[in-house]
């Protein structure tokens, strides 16, 4: 809703794959819906749902940038800084989801945990387990979402209005819940 320009992208996208008139998204539908994993993706480089993973613990005695990690040693992840760092990301806070397309430099860069610069469900063994069902549930709920409705601010919100604070936890949220009029479009 803050940058319309991304959403007509997406809709297009999606509107161009899926018949007129088709009621339901399915995950069928999906193959070729490249923009859309790159908005998504893109949203979890900056909103990962848990930003500090989750807690990990050394087994053995290592040493990572010339720091001594000792065996027992609790280790928390920052996978929301890692996300926004800039030396792994151009104009790293900015959202724009055109870096994770051909047209951009991280085309290649995936969350399937080999890739330290993102790392939306983490890495190694404890990866998360249910990514797979996890990113087609998002993948679906959004393209529907993108192919029934435009989305419109309530009256007399504007986009500068939107308000993206977050509350931290074991989860990240929003602070203010997010409130748009949909109109069908079917
Ligand atoms: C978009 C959706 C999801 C996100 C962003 C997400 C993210 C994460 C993250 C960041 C971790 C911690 C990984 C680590 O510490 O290295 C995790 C762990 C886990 N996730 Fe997910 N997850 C999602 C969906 C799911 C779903 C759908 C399931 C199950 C059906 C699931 C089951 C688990 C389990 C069991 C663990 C603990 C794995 C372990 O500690 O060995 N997740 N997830």
């Amino acid at each position: 809703m803050r940058r319309p320009h991304f959403m007509r992208k997406l809709q297009d996208e999606v509107r161009s794959i899926i018949p007129r008139g088709q009621e339901i998204v399915n995950e069928a539908d999906m193959n070729n819906m490249v923009y859309l994993r790159a908005v998504i993706k893109e949203s979890l480089r900056l909103y990962p749902v848990a930003p500090l993973l989750a807690p990990h613990l050394a087994m053995a005695d290592c040493t990572i940038h010339g720091y001594m990690v000792p065996a027992g040693t609790r280790v928390v992840v920052n996978a929301w800084a890692v996300g926004r760092d800039s030396s792994s990301w151009e104009d790293a806070e900015e959202f724009i989801p055109e870096r994770f397309t051909d047209e951009g430099n991280a085309t290649n860069v995936n969350f399937k945990g080999n890739d330290f610069q993102f790392l939306p469900f983490g890495a190694g063994r404890r990866i998360c387990p249910g990514i797979n069902l996890g990113i087609a549930n998002v993948e679906l709920m959004l393209a529907n979402l993108m192919n029934h409705f435009d989305w419109e601010l309530p009256v007399g919100v504007e986009r500068k209005d939107i308000d993206m604070t977050e509350v931290f936890g074991l989860t990240v949220r929003r602070k203010e819940k997010l409130l748009l009029i949909p109109k069908s479009c079917m």
